[in-house]
């Protein structure tokens, strides 16, 4: 799943499609994630060190992607505005002086990566997992994508309008992101003293929120253990700021729709192509992500679709 998702970001968001470089960038990719969450002592052969080697590595290829995008885009003007690098080359301001600077672009290039590509992950691994073990659920969720694969000629690629269509389905993965948000908190500042159920948070304090505070909590989620998407059938009672596997306010995911596309034309092919068995228990660990202790081991079968 975490290759599924590093190839689309690199298809879509950086125009950086199959082969060698890819391979390569994917390597150093992995090394580099694995280290950020290690003591960070740069002594030879730690993960911190392997880390900050591979990341090198990786400034150094989007320095070269960069650069052939940028040509691309001097000779190709606005019709080489195909994807993420090449929109931020082409931001200019009224005096048609660029905005961002080649090191800004590789900064933000890397910080999408970093971001999207180990949480779509983890929702596709968990709706998979979940999937396996709610045959109730995973029938409704292939009668939802049958309808709309019957409704199209074959091969023809979904659309927008096809997702949207996709509303149990996606009510299956927010139930996913309530149990199992693949990122568990986050920091914020507070601008002003807060009173807290009798306790102060001075101003200027960080403050760390945690998503299951508000997901498993049975006054906002009544039976927050029981897995049961129709508790999205009403959004309008979840109050605001509860639902947050996403985060809230202004520095909310960005990605969230990229998010919300990615998984569920991933879970439409999946189950209209193929069923799938659970070779593994159901624990899992967080490295801070959530993983199946286990792994996703699966025996998977072509489906016929009638
Ligand atoms: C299921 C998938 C995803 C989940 C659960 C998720 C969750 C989050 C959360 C909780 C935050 C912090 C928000 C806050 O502080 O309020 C965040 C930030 C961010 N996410 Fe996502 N994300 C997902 C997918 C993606 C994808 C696919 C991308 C990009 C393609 C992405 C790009 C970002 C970026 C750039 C930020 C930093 C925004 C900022 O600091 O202003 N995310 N995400």
């Amino acid at each position: 799943m975490k290759t599924l998702t590093f190839n689309i970001i690199c298809s879509l968001l950086f125009g950086l499609e199959r082969g060698k470089q890819r391979d390569q960038f994917l390597d150093s990719f992995q090394t580099m994630i694995k280290g950020m969450w290690s003591v960070p002592i740069n002594l030879p052969l730690t993960r911190y060190n392997r880390s900050l080697r591979a990341s090198a590595k990786i400034q150094n290829l989007l320095k070269e992607i960069v650069h052939k995008k940028k040509i691309e885009f001097e000779q190709n003007g606005e019709s080489a505005r195909q994807d993420l690098i090449s929109c931020m080359l082409g931001m200019v301001d009224e005096d048609g002086k660029k905005v961002i600077t080649d090191k800004e672009i590789i900064h933000n290039v890397s910080l999408v990566m970093v971001a999207g590509y180990d949480t779509s992950s983890v929702l596709i691994t968990f709706i998979i997992r979940l999937l396996a073990n709610e045959p109730d659920i995973c029938t409704a969720v292939l009668q939802e994508q049958k309808e709309i694969a019957k409704s199209k000629p074959s091969g023809e690629a979904l659309t927008w309008e096809d997702v949207s269509k996709m509303k149990y389905t996606w009510k299956v993965a927010m139930e996913t992101l309530r149990m199992f948000p693949p990122v568990f908190g986050g920091f914020r500042k507070a601008a002003t003293d807060i009173e807290y159920d009798g306790y102060l948070i001075p101003k200027e304090w960080q403050i760390f929120w945690v998503t299951s505070m508000t997901h498993m909590d049975n006054s906002i989620f009544p039976e927050p253990t029981k897995f049961e998407p129709s508790r999205f059938e009403n959004q309008a009672s979840v109050p605001p700021y509860c639902f947050i596997p996403f985060g809230g306010g202004t520095r909310i995911c960005p990605g969230y729709e990229f998010a919300r596309v990615e998984t569920l034309v991933a879970i439409h092919y999946l189950v209209t192509r193929f069923s799938w068995k659970l070779d593994s228990d159901n624990f899992f660990s967080r490295d801070p992500m959530p993983v199946p202790t286990q792994g996703l081991l699966v025996q998977i079968w072509p489906r016929a679709l009638s």
